[in-house]
Order: structure tokens, then C-alpha cells, then sequence
């Protein structure tokens, strides 16, 4: 078949807006197959050109093999160099701490286009090349598919786009697979093995291995078929960009912002009244629009769903808690309220969210905590939750939260901001510190028969612990509900009981 044994080009000249000659080109190169099969081609390319390739390398730190990988690269450009081949290396390291309950997978990704990025803008070049072809595009597809995407995750990956102040290209991006294959073997392009693509903890690597195969036995075409889908919904996306554009405003005002917000800033408000009127696809779709512009986050299906019927049948004001954790460094964890409020529901971050101590009727006046490890404890239905943290000094000593207890203000507490200082009524302390009312609600914490914690003060200076003993630090947030699909991997620590 022509299709598969015609080895790909890569079109410089769409790559580099005007004259090739003079100008720099970068190639994001793993080392792996397809990137390697790039940059070969781009270098010849490059030669012919006038054009000069840069090899960009990021070394994630995350695989024994990430040496070999670098190693790989830059001996192979200095060859081709030596050969008289334009092309030069350029490499990163990266040093990546993955957050509890992160996707280590995600945060790989949103660091190496930052350092690519970087590398690209600091080596002068107007473009950096991606080795995606047709089998990644119709992979996406699946993947996007399975995780229950909209349009904006079935339209997969774009043939060029601005990021970071970079413009990234995927010239391969409609080329199948095999071509890449062919063009490997007609010109002995060298490339190292990826050992963690039979990792099976992978999603796409389970696709690969278990599904692809069968897939591609019983529907031949299955590649073209989901690329095409893919550029379908990516035109239906923009269209949809468009719709929201003209919209959104028509269902949306600014409200001045409140309480910690940036100076300055204002609040994306939906009027629900006005959103109202739209048939139910379209209210949630101005729904997820309005998330998105008021927090910079997806709004979760689980939540779409939620909000969608409550908000639309809530009567008076009401208040949604929220917390979503971080995806990658560009999708940092959001944590606040929706909140409805005269016809208006608004996105607040809990800096902006006044503190609401309020133990449901039934529940006991002081709760026995015990709590064996740093991470956060939920407590029962409107006491809200305690963030427990290591500190390395001024902390309380974690052994003394095996038994503590939690109890509203009862009056007569006094507490101690420093070493060497008084320890002050809370009414004194909270004043010299300019607390507002709204955040000097919070229930205390006492072990030892000594007050430990204060909500809005901090850790009392008398329970602090010796240098080098284990210490935490406490701050402690209003009740919250959190989405149960995001709080996936983090599991609460501690227990509470009725005092
Ligand atoms: N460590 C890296 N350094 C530089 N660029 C990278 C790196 N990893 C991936 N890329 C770029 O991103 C593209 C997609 O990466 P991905 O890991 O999804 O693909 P891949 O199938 O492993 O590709 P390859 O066979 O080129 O390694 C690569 O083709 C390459 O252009």
C-alpha cells in the first residue's frame, strides 16, 4: 500500500511562516521512535533549507532510563552535526514532587511543555515541532471517549497552537502510523525503547496493548475513522467557542468581588433567572462556560449534573462547598463555594468565604479527636474539617493530637502569640491582629489541658514542641462537601468522636 510505505515529509515551509533561511526550528525529541523519525527528517529538511533544527530534551527525573534517553539524543545530534547537519541540543532537567493523589502522568506533561516552552523562547526559535501522528490522534479519541469527555476532549490534539508563548506544530498529526514506521526503516533512524510503554498501570499503554489490536482486527480503518471524528469535534468545538462568546454575556454580569479576592477584581455572576429560559442542553453548556470563565477549572460531570437541577430549583440562597484537587501546574486545586445568592450564583475561593461554625442540632457541644498523622481530618456534619501539617517549628507536637478536643469559644480563653509574650484574652489577640468578625468563629482545640489551636490565631506559643520533635501546624475551614469522584486517593486520617 502507497499509504504505508511512502515516507512522510515534514513541510518546512508551513512550519516556518516566511523564508525558511535564517530561521530556527525546534523539535521536542524523547528519543523514542517517532520524535527521533522527526528530527531526522527535519534536519534534512533543515539542510536543505537554510533552516536551522534545535533538539529540545526535557529529562523528567522519573524513569531509570531517563539517562540513556538524553545520552541518546544529544550523541546522535552531535554526530549529524559533525556530519555537517544543522542541528544543534538543548536539554532540561526536571525535578518533579507529585502532590498526594496527583497524576504523576499529568504533571510530567504540564512540565515538559513549560521547559520546552522555555528552551524554545531562550534558543530564539519560532516554533517547536511534536512527533504526534494519526494512531496518537485516534488513541486520544478513545481515551477521551472512556473518560466520558465533551467536545473540547473529543477534538484531541490540534495540528498547531499557541501555548506558553510558543507556537507548537504537529506536522505528522494525519499521518498513520506505519509511514513513521517506514520512514524509521528506510533511513535506519536510531531510537531508544520506551520500557515503560508495556507499563499496563498506563491508560494509553492498556489501549495499545489490550484493545488497539483487536480494534484495528475487526475495523480496519479505526485510526482514520477516529482522526476524522477527532477533526470533527474539533470544528463542533468551535463553533461551540463562538456560541459561549456571543451567550454567555447574555446570562452573565460582573459583580464587584468580596472579601479576599485580588484588589480590584470582579466575579463572573450567572443570572440564573435569564439561564434559566435555555433548554436543558444548552443550561448546562452555559453552565460549564460559566465555571470555566469565573474559576479557570473544568466544572466536574458529577457537579454539572448537581448544580444544574439545585441551582435552577433553589428558592432562596444557598451555598454549594467545593473542592477540586490539582491536575497538572496549569490546573492548580480550587477550593470554595458556589454560591446562590438574589438570583445570582458566583464562584467565592475560601479566602473569600466567611467562616460558618455551625454544629448541626444534633451533634454533640465538643468533639475527641484523635489524630495520628499530618493530611485532613473531616469532622462530623457542620464542624468542617482541620487541616493537619508537618512544620519544622512553632507547631504543636503531633503525639499530643492522639487526644485532643474541639469545643466552640466558651469565654475566659487566653492565648499566646509568641514566645516570651503575654498570652492574651482571644477578644485582645484577634483585635491586634485585625481578624475579621466573620473568621474569629471557630471551634478550639485543647490537649493537655491546654489550649493549643485557635481558627484565624494559630497555634498557641506555650504547646509549641522542643527543635527537632515532629510538629504539625492546624488552620481549620468551614463545613465543606466534597465531590466524592475528586477526593479520590486522599484518604481522611483521623477520627472524631462525641466528647
Ligand atoms: N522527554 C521529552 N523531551 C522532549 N520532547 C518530548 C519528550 N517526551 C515527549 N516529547 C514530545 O512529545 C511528543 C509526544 O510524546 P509522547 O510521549 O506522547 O509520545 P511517544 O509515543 O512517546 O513519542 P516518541 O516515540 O517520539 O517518544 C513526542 O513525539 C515528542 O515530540
Amino acid at each position: 500500500m502507497a499509504a504505508t510505505t511512502t515516507p512522510p515529509s515534514i513541510e518546512l515551509p508551513a512550519a516556518l511562516p516566511s523564508s525558511s533561511a535564517g530561521r530556527r526550528l525546534a523539535v521536542a525529541c524523547s528519543g523514542g521512535r517517532d520524535s527521533m523519525a522527526l528530527l531526522h527528517a527535519a534536519v534534512r529538511e533543515g539542510a536543505s533549507l537554510g533552516a536551522e533544527v534545535v533538539a529540545l530534551h526535557v529529562h523528567h527525573g522519573l524513569s531509570a532510563q531517563a539517562d540513556t534517553w538524553l545520552d541518546h539524543v544529544r550523541e546522535q545530534c552531535a554526530r549529524w552535526a559533525f556530519e555537517g547537519l544543522p542541528v544543534s541540543f538543548q536539554s532540561r532537567r526536571l525535578a518533579l514532587s507529585p502532590g498526594v493523589g496527583e497524576s504523576v502522568e499529568a504533571l510530567a506533561r504540564g512540565a515538559r511543555y513549560q521547559a520546552l516552552a522555555q528552551m524554545c523562547q531562550e534558543a530564539g526559535c519560532d516554533a517547536v515541532l511534536l512527533a504526534h501522528h494519526r494512531r496518537d490522534q485516534a488513541e486520544t479519541f478513545v481515551l477521551q471517549a472512556l473518560r466520558g469527555a465533551g467536545v473540547a476532549g473529543l477534538a484531541c490534539m490540534a495540528g498547531a497552537m499557541q501555548r506558553h508563548g510558543v507556537t507548537w506544530l504537529r506536522p505528522w498529526l494525519g499521518q498513520p502510523r506505519e509511514r513513521i514506521e517506514a520512514y524509521v526503516a528506510l533511513h535506519a533512524v536510531p531510537f531508544v525503547d520506551d520500557d515503560s510503554n508495556v507499563d499496563h498501570r498506563f491508560a494509553r499503554n492498556r489501549l495499545r496493548l489490550a484493545v488497539w489490536p483487536a480494534l484495528q482486527q475487526a475495523f480496519g480503518d479505526a485510526e482514520q475513522a477516529l482522526a476524522q471524528a477527532a477533526a470533527h469535534q474539533s470544528d463542533v468545538l468551535a463553533c461551540m467557542d463562538d456560541w459561549l462568546a456571543i451567550r454567555l454575556p447574555e446570562v452573565s454580569r460582573a459583580v464587584a468581588a468580596g472579601q479576599g479576592d485580588e484588589a480590584g477584581a470582579a466575579r463572573l455572576a450567572l443570572d440564573v433567572q435569564a439561564w434559566s429560559i435555555w433548554g436543558e442542553g444548552p443550561r448546562r453548556e452555559l453552565l460549564r462556560g460559566w465555571f470555566r470563565q469565573a474559576t479557570g477549572r473544568v466544572l466536574p460531570a458529577s457537579w454539572v449534573q448537581r448544580l444544574h437541577v439545585e441551582a435552577l430549583g433553589a428558592a432562596a440562597a444557598r451555598r454549594w462547598p467545593m473542592s477540586l484537587r490539582a491536575l497538572a501546574p496549569n490546573q492548580p486545586g480550587l477550593e470554595g463555594e458556589v454560591v446562590l445568592y438574589r438570583g445570582l450564583l458566583t464562584w467565592r475561593p475560601w479566602a473569600a468565604v466567611p467562616s460558618v461554625f455551625s454544629p448541626w442540632a444534633d451533634q454533640p457541644d465538643s468533639l475527641s479527636l484523635h489524630i495520628e498523622t499530618a493530611g485532613r481530618v473531616m469532622l462530623p456534619a457542620g464542624w468542617g474539617q482541620l487541616m493537619v501539617e508537618p512544620v519544622a517549628a512553632e507547631g504543636v507536637p503531633l503525639s499530643w493530637l492522639n487526644d485532643c478536643e474541639l469545643a466552640p469559644r466558651r469565654g475566659g480563653e487566653r492565648f499566646q502569640m509568641a514566645a516570651g509574650r503575654p498570652a492574651r484574652s482571644l477578644k485582645k489577640q484577634f483585635q491586634m491582629l485585625a481578624v475579621p468578625a466573620w473568621a474569629r468563629e471557630g471551634p478550639l482545640l485543647w490537649a493537655q489541658g491546654q489550649l493549643i489551636f485557635v481558627p484565624g490565631l494559630g497555634m498557641d506559643a506555650r504547646a509549641w514542641g522542643r527543635p527537632g520533635e515532629t510538629q504539625v501546624r492546624l488552620t481549620w475551614r468551614p463545613a465543606i462537601i466534597p465531590d466524592p469522584s475528586e477526593h479520590a486517593g486522599i484518604p481522611p486520617v483521623g477520627r472524631a468522636v462525641a466528647g
